[in-house]
């Protein structure tokens, strides 16, 4: 049997973990909160993250992550971006040394602009080819509901790709495969910022047009610095891409959506956060994002936008204007 341990068991952590036993893995689900894997093992649901949701027999809860590790065939990472450098030096030695580690998180790391799977090579000292990445339109709710949705598995290693999808396959979780890794963590990580604009938008009053004109010229965004780093650009045209942008600028699921709709509305960005319980990944790496545009030479501005409304004060209104007065050109 395939074993998976999901470290992190927020609400994505146990919604995935879910997806893994519902495909006949055996999963150990670690949390940093000794308290919270009890209460999930005592009454086999996460009421924290998924109130109401029951899980299934085949996932263990536990805080201890030498326990979760223990022979695991892959490693699957969900926690805050910004965090993973530290926890998973604290995990690394604990592997399996043929294990594949898989990144669900969307984010960019702040300071040195990495991405996930690069923190991962990095942290762990693996090669990429024991590095992979899963992201789609995902909402984690939806996932937990069983609805069915499809999800890209990404690695520079192909079969390990394959074993990958065939681990979390199930009769509502259709993942495809790709060896495009920068692509599909482009997709998820840029997405959470224009995910922020339509948010703040939709709060400012706006409607669908300006929701349609944000979503299309955030993947022409997304696709250019993916292109100067090396991806595919039929990537952005897919799950990852346009998929994933579909459902969390439309979803009031989304964090990072209804982050925006706060700020819009008016909240400070202090307000914002503290009605924010979950990870809003865009927030921080809105940052990191344009950090990484302005290394490779390109172009974002609704990601530059979306900095100076979070980061430097500016009111959406005028950001907006500033938005829409930038000169004429062909559409590309
Ligand atoms: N929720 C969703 O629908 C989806 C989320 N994701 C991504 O998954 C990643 C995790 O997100 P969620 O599970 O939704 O977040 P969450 O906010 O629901 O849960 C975060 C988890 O990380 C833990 N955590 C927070 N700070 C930590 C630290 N310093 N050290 C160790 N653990 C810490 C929390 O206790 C919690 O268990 C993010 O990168 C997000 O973009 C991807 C697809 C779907
Ligand atoms: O990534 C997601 C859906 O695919 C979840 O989006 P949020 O992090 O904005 O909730």
């Amino acid at each position: 049997m395939t074993r998976v341990a999901v470290f992190g068991n927020g609400s994505w952590g146990t919604a995935f973990a879910m997806v893994l036993a519902d495909a006949g893995c055996e999963v150990s689900l670690w949390g940093r909160n000794a308290a919270r894997a009890e209460v999930v093992n005592a009454t086999r649901s996460n009421p924290d993250y998924l109130p109401g949701v029951r899980l299934p027999d085949g996932i263990t809860a536990t805080a201890d992550a030498a326990e979760a590790a223990a022979g695991v065939d892959f490693a699957v990472l969900c926690i805050p971006s910004q965090t993973l450098r530290e926890n998973l030096s604290g995990w690394k030695d604990l592997l399996p040394a043929d294990s594949v580690l898989v990144s669900l998180m969307k984010g960019v790391e702040l300071g040195t602009a990495k991405r996930m799977s690069e923190v991962i090579a990095e942290v762990a000292k693996v090669p990429e080819e024991r590095v992979a990445v899963l992201s789609g339109p995902n909402l984690s709710k939806e996932i937990a509901a069983r609805h069915p949705a499809a999800a890209v598995v990404a690695c520079r290693d192909e079969e390990a790709a394959v074993r990958f999808q065939a681990a979390c396959h199930t009769p509502y979780f259709r993942p495809y495969t790709t060896t495009d890794v920068v692509g599909v963590e482009l997709g998820g990580a840029v997405k959470n910022v224009i995910a922020l604009a339509v948010g703040i938008t939709n709060g400012m009053g706006m409607g669908d047009n300006t929701k349609a004109s944000l979503i299309t010229r955030g993947l022409a965004e997304t696709t250019r610095l993916g292109l100067a780093m090396g991806a595919d650009a039929h990537t952005f045209a897919g799950l990852a891409g346009m998929g994933d942008l579909v459902a969390t600028c439309s979803s009031p699921l989304s964090r990072n959506n209804t982050f925006g709709t706060n700020l819009g509305r008016g909240m400070t960005l202090q307000e914002a956060v503290a009605a924010t319980k979950q990870t809003a990944e865009g927030v921080k790496s809105c940052e990191s994002v344009l950090d990484l545009a302005r290394r490779h030479g390109v172009e974002m501005p609704i990601t530059e936008t979306v900095v100076s409304i979070v980061h430097e004060g500016k009111p959406p209104l005028v950001a907006v204007k500033e938005l829409m007065s930038r000169s004429a050109k062909p559409e590309r």
